[in-house]
């Protein structure tokens, strides 16, 4: 503590902050911090020019190869001064890119966010965390209890009965979610052989696009899934494919009304526990403990907190995203192994994924993991 308190002060400094300026091996050092500080606080400005660039249809003309300024003005709709700066901001930020004067194409970022329809989902959708986030202090000072944009949208934390919600009210985060998932399953099912079981249970399962990616790479397992009854309407649609094969077996209902149907060798939980606070989250798992046949595992696949490189995502993303809805909470995979305890699980285990910025995966088993 009395380290950190020192090292703050001098940090602080000005005489340091000119010294470490000065100093050739210092300089690199100094440099990044001071670039860091300012990416910090300008950091808004570099969403809303990213939510700009993708909302004007720039990213969609540039993606279709290197375009004069005009057109891309006549396209967007904005001025040309308006259209040059939105372009150059976009540029800064490697968004785009000017491939000879006056003529543009898409910067690298800009190239791997046009071919991922998630981020890009995820880029419209943050519109209403960033009202709720107009005044952090206030809505941090509300504690949760008045609605919020996020709130209304995740209807399942709008303290209502979740299960009473018809299809229209799920539906816009439903295919938020399954327009999203591609990428989370591409990962989980990488690092976890689920053809090892007979039968996959997905809780939360939204319209099932985890589950045929899961029936595609993996032949064996029967598979269910349990979801809001608003929601299973949807993913019968979807998964009609399966449905008719005979692999997918539908569960309407609520996991915290609800019984959790058994005779599953393996659970999956997939962006499910961050959404709800400790108390619903080890009724949850006590109630998955008991529904498992013995020795089937749980398997759960969420961003967590505290993952190195991903330290910022977690805390200040998740953190922030989950207030602003009123439930949940990021959790470090040691929290989530408090709550598997308190729920019964007697030990759990890390799965390595390749991007944990999009997921880590842990699993357990009612007997062992
Ligand atoms: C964040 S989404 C994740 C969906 C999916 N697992 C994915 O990763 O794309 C959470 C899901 O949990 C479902 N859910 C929330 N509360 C529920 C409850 N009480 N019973 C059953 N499902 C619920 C929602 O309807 C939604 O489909």
């Amino acid at each position: 503590m009395r380290w950190a308190a020192w090292r703050n002060r001098v940090i602080a400094s000005e005489g340091f902050q000119s010294f470490a300026a000065r100093m050739p091996l210092l300089r690199p050092v100094a440099r990044r911090r001071a670039s860091a500080l300012f990416d910090l606080l300008a950091g808004f400005t570099y969403t809303q020019t990213l939510l700009a660039f993708v909302e004007s249809g720039m990213l969609e003309l540039l993606g279709e190869g290197p375009c004069a300024l005009e057109r891309v003005a006549s396209h967007t709709q904005l001025s040309p001064a308006a259209t040059e700066r939105l372009v150059r901001a976009a540029a800064a930020l490697d968004l785009a890119e000017e491939v000879a004067p006056g003529w543009w194409t898409l910067g690298q970022q800009g190239a791997a966010l046009s071919s991922n329809a998630g981020a890009l989902a995820m880029v419209r959708h943050h519109a209403l965390l960033y009202a709720d986030l107009t005044d952090p202090l206030a809505l941090l000072r509300q504690d949760r209890e008045e609605p919020t944009k996020l709130s209304e949208f995740w209807r399942y934390a709008a303290r209502e009965d979740p299960a009473a919600q018809g299809e229209d009210a799920v539906s816009p985060y439903s295919q938020l979610m399954a327009t999203s998932q591609a990428m989370v399953a591409r990962e989980v099912l990488a690092a976890y052989d689920f053809d090892r079981h007979a039968s996959v249970l997905d809780i939360g399962g939204g319209h099932g696009v985890f589950l045929k990616a899961l029936a595609h790479r993996f032949p064996r397992p029967r598979l269910g899934l349990m979801d809001l009854p608003g929601v299973i309407d949807g993913a019968r649609r979807n998964c009609a494919d399966l449905a008719d094969a005979g692999r997918v077996e539908f569960h309407p209902g609520s996991f915290s009304a609800d019984p959790i149907p058994g005779g599953y060798d393996c659970i999956t939980l997939v962006r499910i526990l961050h959404d709800h606070d400790d108390e619903p989250v080890v009724r949850l798992l006590s109630a998955i403990r008991k529904a498992l046949a013995p020795g089937g595992r749980l398997v759960i696949a969420e961003p967590m907190s505290g993952t190195r490189g991903a330290e910022a995502m977690g805390d200040a993303y998740f953190g922030l995203y989950l207030w602003a809805m009123r439930s949940g909470r990021p959790r470090t995979r040691q929290e989530i192994g408090s709550l598997l305890k308190a729920a019964g699980f007697p030990g759990f285990r890390l799965v390595r994924t390749s991007q944990p910025v999009v997921t880590s995966l842990i699993v357990t088993s009612a007997l062992h993991t």
